[in-house]
């Protein structure tokens, strides 16, 4: 039986990639910081995915099994016979699960010369490219030179909404129905594993952008919006009517710039945002404005949901005010039982918004959109 290894066995894990691969026929590994959350995968082997939509519709996931991630000898094991390896941990947990599949290389590659492929599913673009750098750091040039020729980083677009899990089952997720996990064929080595729901495509770059520029975007915009206006549901955020158009306007924008730079039509793009707003507002599922808008520091960097596509549209002629309003609102964002943004509301305080500006978003000063969204503040 095939073997895949998948970092996190969070909601994305074990709702998402996990369950795709073991539809598959994988034998699936989660390897997790969590020890409650392996402890009881091993007890138990199996768990429940159950898809909330207009019908609820419940799988059962089998033959799973847990690695501590502090097990650094079994989970360079198990990569090392893995065919597959995913990750849903976090873009910024990348940095650290590195030297585990790096130990797993470089075990691999002295004993098969099998092809191996790690795909990173976060919402980061160029993901399992990052990745790729953060392993290679904890490789010697010699294994360096063996990975670039067996072992591929496709990058990937990840898309389905899986809140928090509120039920009493400790492994049960509750997903929305709808699911997209498209890669980079290009990104492959070897033949492209065959696994139901993974679309392997060549002009990635479009779906993840797309991904990250809409729903992320709009997404956030509702988060911020609806933080500040005490709400604590995006659904209960997007029927305050103010905030919905804040949310079809931030898309919009970044609409300019997706369909400028991929070619999307007017027509499909709207098809595509009308599409996401009704995921957001899916009431079989009840998704807090504090995930959404966890890790703003994050959120507010230059290449993600905000500022990016805040830019490209000011470049393109368009002024993104409703984006900026999604900024200025990132900026009150104080959850306290965010550790991002205390840090932020700190940074704040001490050093000021324009340093915040600069450090955070990577906004110039020379930048109009700095008094754009000084002026939605
Ligand atoms: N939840 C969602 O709707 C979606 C999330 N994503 C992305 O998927 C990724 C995971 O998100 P979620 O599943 O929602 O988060 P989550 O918090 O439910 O799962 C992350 C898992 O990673 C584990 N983890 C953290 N540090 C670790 C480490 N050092 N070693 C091993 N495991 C570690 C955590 O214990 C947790 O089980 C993120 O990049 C997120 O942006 C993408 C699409 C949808
Ligand atoms: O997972 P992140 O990057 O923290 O952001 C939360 C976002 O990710 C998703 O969970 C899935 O894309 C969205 O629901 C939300 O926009």
């Amino acid at each position: 039986m095939k073997k895949a290894v998948h970092f996190g066995a969070g909601n994305i894990g074990r709702g998402f990639i996990g369950f795709l691969l073991s539809r598959a026929g994988y034998r699936v590994v989660f390897v997790d910081i969590n020890a409650e959350l392996i402890e009881t995968l091993n007890e138990k082997g199996f768990y429940r995915v159950m898809e909330k939509g207009e019908d609820e519709k419940v799988y059962r996931v089998e033959g799973v099994t847990g690695i501590l991630s502090t097990e650094e000898q079994k989970v360079a094991e198990a990569v090392a016979h893995a065919h597959i390896v995913t990750t849903a941990v976090g873009p910024g947990v990348l940095g650290s699960i590195a030297p585990l599949i790096a130990a797993g290389i470089s075990r691999r590659l002295q004993h098969s010369p099998e092809p191996l492929n790690v795909i990173a599913c976060e919402n980061m673009v160029g993901a399992s490219t990052f990745l790729k750098e953060k392993v290679m750091e904890h490789l010697s040039p010699s294994e360096r030179e063996k990975l670039e020729k067996t072992v591929g980083f496709p990058d990937a677009a990840v898309d389905r909404i899986v809140p928090p899990q509120s039920g009493t089952d400790p492994l049960g997720v509750a997903v929305e129905p709808y699911f997209e996990w498209v890669v980079d064929i290009g990104g492959f080595k070897g033949a492209v594993p065959e696994i139901p729901g993974m679309k392997a495509v060549e002009n990635l770059q479009a779906y993840v952008e797309r991904k990250i520029y809409t729903l992320n975007t709009g997404h956030a915009v509702a988060a911020y919006l609806g933080y500040e206006k005490g709400c604590t549901t995006i659904r209960e955020a997007l029927q305050n009517p103010q905030i919905l158009e804040a949310v079809k306007g931030a898309m919009a924008e970044s609409g300019v710039y997706l369909r400028a730079c991929f070619g999307f039509s007017e027509e499909e793009h709207e098809v595509y945002i009308e599409k996401t707003l009704q995921r957001f507002l899916n009431p079989a599922l009840e998704d807090p404005v504090v995930r959404v808008g966890r890790n703003p520091v994050r959120k507010l960097g230059p290449k993600d949901r905000l500022v990016y596509p805040s830019v490209r549209a000011l470049e393109l002629g368009v002024k993104p005010v409703n984006l900026a309003r999604g900024i200025a609102a990132a900026l009150k964002f104080d959850y306290e039982e965010d550790q991002e943004a205390r840090k932020l509301q700190q940074m704040l305080r001490e050093q000021g918004i324009d340093v915040v500006l600069n450090k955070v978003c990577g906004i110039p000063d020379e930048s109009p959109l700095r008094d754009i969204i000084k002026a939605t503040l």
